[in-house]
């Protein structure tokens, strides 16, 4: 046995490496980190007090920890507190070893209140219902005790049921096999399915199942499980974790088999519960008597309360430990009767402990272990229920994500070694049926994962193969619900990851932004809430995400990768964060939890991204690659203009400024890249400009040629190309277009048709003024490192310098009129009267128009409108050029929702406020305006002579 030996050992020390880890973290918390900031990091609650006292299964004291209700806290703050964490109550003067008052186990976490059971069989706990009292997540040592116990049994194993799985899962005697014929319950079983379950019934020892995402792992389980109880054996079922097991004891009830779910029945779901060991003791014959005794402890208690003496309440302790003591040995033969007859019994891998009820049950009762989610559980606890069988069959996907481990060192020298893993390396296939058929993703969704990660062995069945949302009931046929792949790409667009020295918690803003209206899109689209998953890799991005999203949205789920594995969702968005110039990935560079975090989607998943960041990796290069190939791209800057104010439509020198001076912050607040890097990166920027020029002249020759109405691009063009296209168009004031989907996406820009020879005069002028400006920044970029900016604050500082010259440049025109007279002009107020004679039906409106202030409508601007003003659509009001965009002067949700009624009708984003929103009300008007606008053009234009009159 020296492989166990060895095994033991060393798993042993890996153990307490990781247990250190972990004790060392939680000291750091509790040394360096105030109590509020534990609070905050969901790992502490404060000023707790006690609902209620009562006694559940073994004696053990439950208590019920609320908030303080009387001064209106009605829940608790939000808190990782979850069913088995270990505990420390501490009265309110802190939480170190004096104020501790005893540590127990959660057993139930619900928004307002937290149930813990207290194991004082030694010494009666009793609780101040006036007091506060503060309760702290502490390393949980229960798991390390069973697992090192585990391992401890393992090495000193002699006789028992497991002795040949031991050795076989050893490498000292082959798996060994004996096939028979099977009638399935399941009809519907798919040939892969089929062959796992006869392969699993003809192992003698062990049998690993491995299931990719949506390949009906838990159906092939249930039916190895059937077969079994058919063949009259006794099987114990187990899964790392209580959501695994609950999904199991459900499909395994639905098939009625006899199960027994063990575990905290208070935690349990509800369907779950009449499963639970103490369900089924309530409905047994026991339950009354159990019942008894149990509601004379609770009665005790309350008497031991009231008493002040010393000697009664010692009266009473005596009392409450008898009760206990039979109440002990009544359950144990209660739970036995129960245990005998279930046909499965179920629990987490560490809750098939020995100290546990199956400790009333004989050490060979059990003939088969099924663990699943084998790939997601320590090899040690595993071995806490495999000591109970004869043979095992471990179910699961290794190619999702291990255990988390916090020492890095215990990781990397095995512990994350799952025991499934070890047994393919040991055995190679011949130990293994894959199931390859899969239920859940498009095909465009499962082919990257299939490719990447399953040797190209899956198959999508035909009634998920092309499901995209627009199929499911009430969901509009839309760009985004047509498409299974959507890349949003921030590639270029200045939306870089915050500063944040914690790998662990990374966030990225924009990217928030752009979840929230791709978010928006969907569920205008008519998807459900409920039917989507927001997932990031990084919590600081789940906590951005949560906070900007989850007040309208309460039935969105929003998590980090790891926290939606065995998951899935009809649509997933998945925020990457990453966005650097060195290209750095860090914790996205685990394969495993990228294939989880694209696998959870059924119809439609969109990945926002920066692709020049995250193309520095390999696995992440194959996502983007297979996007770009069989998806759909757009990029971030289709949104941008709905995100940021600095909508460009007529701002032309901010577009550039924005694009040029995000990016080039970024690029130098990151310190000194290495030369290599720097020379790529400018190689870079070279090839850029080029093609960045390009553009530029096809465009240009496209405006000279005044008979061409449109330029189109071809749909060869990149996203990047598209990008430039954008940027180009927007420079020149032109309107620009993506039309279709796919490989057949392009990119169209054509004059805007309200166009006038004076702005086009106006833009000749900025055009050369955005040249200096450019060539300015340019050069300043290169003389310093710029602190990062954010966009928001460079967009502001831009609107002022902006309405600065705005307004001198409008002076200067009115002036330069007044003189010469000369001018191409578009009619000013001043032609107004003389319009309004011309045409009755104007009248009313024209009026209006005089009476109205000739300066914009934005408060405090003095800016005048009437050579220069925009009408906002929105507030039908007329705005200087500094204010006319409907997110500066305040409609910028009334823009939004127009803006997105149009993504969902047209599923593209436009520049500016688009076309007139038909469903507001001053519509009408709006018309009229416009109507107006354009024949006040006309007249402008004959009526030029007469001006020199004037
Ligand atoms: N043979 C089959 N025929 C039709 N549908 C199936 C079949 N097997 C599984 N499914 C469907 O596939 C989905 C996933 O199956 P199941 O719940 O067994 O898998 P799981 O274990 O939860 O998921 P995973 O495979 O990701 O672990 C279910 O909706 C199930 O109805
Ligand atoms: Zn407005
Ligand atoms: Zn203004």
């Amino acid at each position: 046995m020296m492989a166990v030996e060895k095994f033991v050992s060393k798993t042993l020390e890996l153990l307490q490496e990781e247990r250190e880890a972990e004790i060392e973290e939680t000291r750091l918390w509790q040394e360096n980190i105030s109590l509020k900031d534990l609070q905050n990091k969901g790992v502490c609650l404060l000023k707790l007090h006690i609902g209620s006292q009562s006694t559940g299964l073994y004696g053990r004291t439950v208590v019920i920890l609320e908030p303080r209700k009387h001064l209106g806290f009605l829940s608790l703050p939000s808190n990782s507190f979850g069913p088995g964490d270990i505990v420390g109550l501490y009265d309110t003067a802190g939480c170190t070893a004096d104020s501790q008052i005893g540590t127990g186990i959660v057993t139930r976490v619900s928004q307002a209140s937290i149930s813990v059971a207290f194991d004082d069989s030694k010494e009666g706990l009793s609780f101040d219902t006036e007091a506060f009292y503060n309760l702290l997540k502490l390393a949980n040592d229960v798991t390390y005790k069973r697992m090192k116990r585990a391992l401890n049994d393992l090495n000193g194993y002699s006789s028992g049921p497991a002795g040949n799985l031991i050795n076989v899962l050893f490498g000292n005697t082959k798996p060994s096999c004996l096939s028979q014929p099977i009638e399935f319950f399941n009809k519907n079983l798919d040939d892969s399915q089929r062959e796992a379950v006869s392969f699993a019934l003809s192992q003698r020892e062990l049998a690993v199942i491995h299931g990719p995402p949506g390949t009906g792992k838990t159906t092939t389980v249930v039916e190895i499980i059937l077969q079994a109880i058919k063949q009259g054996q006794k099987v114990l079922c187990c899964a790392p974790s209580n959501v695994a097991v609950d999904n199991l004891v459900e499909r395994l009830a639905q098939c009625k088999a006899k199960v027994l779910r063990l575990g905290h029945p208070a935690r349990l779901l509800e369907s779950i519960q009449k499963h639970s060991l103490d369900a089924i003791i309530a409905h047994s014959a026991n339950a009354d008597i159990i019942a008894d005794i149990r509601k004379d402890i609770d009665k005790a208690f309350v008497g031991m309360k009231k008493m002040g003496e010393k000697g009664e309440r010692t009266n009473f302790k005596r009392e409450i430990g008898e009760l206990r003591k039979e109440l002990k040995t009544r359950e144990a033969a209660a739970i036995t009767q129960i245990l005998k007859r279930a046909d499965v019994v179920l629990s987490t891998n560490t809750g098939a402990c020995d100290n546990g009820p199956l400790k009333c049950l004989p050490a060979e009762h059990f003939d088969w272990v099924v663990i699943d989610e084998c790939a997601q559980a320590l090899e040690s606890s595993c071995w806490i229920a495999l000591l109970r069988a004869r043979k095992c069959i471990l179910a699961g996907d290794y190619k999702q994500l291990p255990p988390t481990i916090k020492s890095q060192t215990a990781a990397s020298r095995g512990l994350s070694l799952s025991l499934m893993e070890r047994l393919i390396q040991m055995y190679g296939d011949s130990v293994v049926r894959m199931l390859t058929v899969q239920y859940r993703m498009n095909s465009a969704i499962m082919d990257w994962a299939s490719k990447e990660m399953y040797q190209g062995r899956l198959t999508a069945h035909s009634s998920v193969e092309s499901h995209v949302l627009k199929d499911l009931p009430g969901v509009a046929c839309v760009e985004e619900t047509s498409t299974p792949l959507l890349l949003i790409d921030t590639a270029g667009c200045g939306l870089n990851e915050m500063e944040v020295s914690d790998e662990q918690s990374k966030g990225n803003e924009g990217e928030v932004d752009i979840v929230e209206l791709h978010i928006k899109a969907l569920i205008e689209a008519g998807l459900k809430a409920k039917d989507i998953a927001v997932i990031a890799p990084y919590n600081l991005q789940v906590d951005l995400l949560r906070q900007k999203l989850s007040a309208r949205h309460p039935e969105l789920e929003i998590k980090s990768v790891d926290g939606f594995q065995g998951r899935e969702k009809e649509a997933v968005v998945l925020s990457l964060v990453r966005s650097n110039r060195k290209g750095e990935v860090g914790f996205l560079a685990e394969d495993r939890r990228i294939n989880v975090a694209v696998t959870r989607a059924r119809r439609h998943i969109a990945v926002v991204c920066d692709t020049q960041t995250v193309k520095n990796h390999t696995f992440l290069k194959s996502l983007v690659d297979h996007m770009t190939k069989f998806g759909e791209v757009r990029t971030a800057f289709e949104y941008i203009h709905d995100i940021a104010p600095q909508n460009y439509t007529r701002d032309h020198k901010e577009t550039k400024a924005s694009s040029s001076a995000g990016s080039s912050s970024k690029q130098k607040a990151k310190g000194q890249p290495p030369s290599k890097v720097k020379q790529e990166q400018q190689k870079q920027k070279k090839a850029q400009k080029v093609r960045r020029n390009e553009i530029r002249e096809q465009v240009e020759r496209f405006l000279e040629d005044l008979r061409r109405s449109e330029l189109q691009f071809p749909s060869s063009f990149t996203s990047h190309d598209r990008l430039l296209v954008h940027q180009v168009a927007e420079e020149l004031g032109l309107v620009h277009e993506s039309r279709g989907e796919g490989k057949d996406r392009c990119i169209s820009v054509s004059r805007p048709q309200e166009i006038t020879e004076a702005e086009q005069l106006t833009q000749e002028e900025e055009k050369t003024e955005a040249h200096e400006e450019e060539k300015l920044q340019n050069s300043q970029k290169e003389l310093q490192s710029q602190p990062p900016l954010d966009l928001k604050s460079l967009h502001l500082e831009r609107m002022k310098r902006e309405q600065q010259k705005r307004e001198e440049n409008a002076r200067q025109r009115n002036l330069h009129i007044s003189a010469s007279g000369k001018s191409k002009m578009k009619s000013g107020a001043c032609d107004i009267a003389t319009a309004a004679a011309l045409d009755d039906d104007f009248d009313v409106l024209i009026n209006a128009v005089k009476k109205a202030d000739s300066v914009c409508s934005f408060v405090k601007c003095k800016a005048s409108v009437l050579t220069l003003g925009q009408l906002c659509l929105f507030c039908n009001r007329q705005y200087c050029l500094s204010h006319h965009i409907p997110e500066v002067h305040g409609c910028g949700d009334k823009a939004k929702s127009h803006a997105r009624m149009r993504i969902s009708r047209e599923g593209v984003l436009y520049a500016g406020s688009g076309k007139k929103d038909m469903s507001m009300d001053p519509s009408k008007k709006a018309h009229l305006q416009r109507k107006l606008d354009s024949k006040l053009k006309d007249m402008a234009s004959q009526r030029k002579p007469k001006k020199e009159d004037r």
